[in-house]
């Protein structure tokens, strides 16, 4: 693989960094393509009744529509009327296309890695309540994909509360995981993936075992708080008597339509962030990210690990520092994310690049140069992250940062050597402090009527 060259095409196709509301990929098409989905052959599929439909088909067009987690379109009606609220006004008044957008819940892989990370999401762990066992563990996955694909799709799920009633499915999009600890819960040790190893401890750490690790792990997103609200509390009701919730923590991105520039969304450090990501249209992405259809454990075919780091930004420090100091610490301006050796956002990076005097322009510990793929042997990542803020401490300051979220298809060969590179040499390590971690197994999509993780416990 030449990093070089895909780092330098996918700036040439100028999709780094600059397309829709966030740089994460892949981005939503502005037009329904030839032969997708039509809100008439979701009607009747659903039995949602086409005169709601109509009520919001114009919306759904000028709204454009939605990728499917599998890289499927479906156009958005952002109906959901099934909520049986008749206090809800819902199907009267067009939606917006935050509220349309609308993603299949089924496909290769699960929703919510691929496709723009959502204005709001919510992270949680639960653990098991003990003797649950495997038929236990099946029957909860089975009720919790039977409600993520309701609620993905607009519709009311079973005992629904009415809380989403009158809201479309504002990109909801619900992903399931596996924790270390799960296997041992069930009696599954034998296939548990190697890749769930327990991280290596970082010098850096200042990990809350409360706040880590977890059997089961589900990340709930969606471009609307109530629409997260409503399925969070869904799931959490579908697990009573089975898991009870270990750890969860909220987070946000930019909203859709908040900004008008094309740069990507900024941290709360005011940093643009995603601009060098993993793209679906590099040539080895997939293989950077999934497991592949042949790979080992076969449970985990199309699937994904998902690390999770709650990273505590020190904002009171590093807003005390210089903007020329802030930018070296990165290796990028504040302003418009263009690199230190100059040009845009979406200009390649010149870690080679030195100044008059012969000093490298990119600071050696620049958090760009340390976690690069040039200085970690070719590891890579999907990143996908949030924003936190839970509001401030005794001594005044912010307990805020950044939910890290990255995808790949080995720890091994992504987040861990670039961690270890980074716990040791970045200058961004003076501002952050990592207080969360976990590690979770994310099968691949279920298939129509199955279940996330059916191959594992029906295996
Ligand atoms: C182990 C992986 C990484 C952690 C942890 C991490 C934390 C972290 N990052 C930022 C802000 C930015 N990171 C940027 C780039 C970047 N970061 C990582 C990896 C980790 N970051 C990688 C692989 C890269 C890309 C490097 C490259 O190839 O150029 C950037 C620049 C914009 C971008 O490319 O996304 C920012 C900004 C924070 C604030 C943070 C912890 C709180
Ligand atoms: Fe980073």
């Amino acid at each position: 693989m030449n990093l070089r060259k895909t780092r330098t095409a996918s700036a040439a196709h100028g999709t780094t960094g600059t397309t829709g509301p966030t740089t994460h990929p892949p981005t939503e098409p502005a037009a329904p393509p030839p032969g997708g989905t039509t809100d008439g052959d979701r009607a009747a599929r659903s039995g949602v009744s086409r005169r709601r439909l109509l009520g919001t088909a114009g919306a759904a067009g000028a709204a454009g529509l939605a990728v499917g987690a599998g890289g499927g379109l479906l156009a958005g009606t952002g109906d959901r009327t099934a909520s049986g609220n008749p206090d809800v006004p819902g199907g009267t008044a067009p939606l917006s296309s935050v509220g349309a957008t609308r993603l299949d819940f089924h496909g290769p892989h699960q929703p919510g890695i691929l496709g723009p990370a959502r204005a709001h999401g919510e992270l949680l762990a639960l653990d098991l309540l003990p003797g649950t066992g495997r038929g236990g563990a099946a029957a909860l996955l089975r009720r919790w994909s039977r409600a993520a694909e309701a609620m993905m799709a607009g519709e009311a799920p079973d005992a629904d509360n009415g809380v989403a009633g009158g809201t479309g499915p504002s990109g909801l999009a619900i992903t399931f995981g596996f924790g270390h600890d799960f296997f041992d819960a069930v009696g599954l040790v034998d296939a548990r993936p190697r890749a769930l190893d327990p991280l290596p401890e970082f010098s850096a750490d200042a990990l809350d075992p409360e706040r880590s690790g977890g059997h089961l792990w589900i990340q709930v997103e969606a471009d609307d708080p109530t629409v997260v609200f409503h399925a969070v509390r869904t799931l959490q009701r579908a697990a009573a008597d089975t898991a009870r919730v270990r750890h969860r923590t909220a987070g946000f991105n930019r909203a859709p339509g908040a900004a008008s520039g094309e740069s990507g969304p900024r941290n709360l450090m005011g940093q643009i962030d995603g601009t060098n990501n993993l793209r679906p249209e590099q040539e080895d992405f997939a293989d950077r990210v999934f497991v592949p259809a042949d790979g080992d454990p076969a449970w985990m075919a199309g699937g994904s690990y998902v690390v999770v780091r709650r990273i505590r930004m020190l904002l009171d420090p590093w807003e005390e520092q210089p903007l020329e100091t802030q930018e070296r610490i990165l290796g990028r301006r504040r302003a418009d994310g263009a690199p230190l050796t100059g040009g845009g956002e979406t200009t390649p990076v010149d870690l080679a690049a030195v100044d008059e005097r012969g000093r490298p322009v990119i600071p050696a510990d620049a958090h760009v140069r340390v976690s690069a793929p040039e200085s970690n042997g070719g590891a890579a990542m999907l990143r996908r992250s949030y924003s936190y803020h839970d509001g401030f401490t005794g001594d005044g300051s912010p307990d805020a940062g950044l939910l890290f979220v990255c995808w790949q298809a080995d720890p091994m060969l992504a987040f861990v050597p670039v961690q270890r590179k980074l716990d040791r040499g970045d200058a961004l390590s003076a501002f952050i402090r990592h207080e969360a971690s976990g590690l979770f197994a994310v099968p691949g999509g279920a298939e129509p009527g199955g279940y996330v993780g059916q191959r594992l416990l029906e295996g």
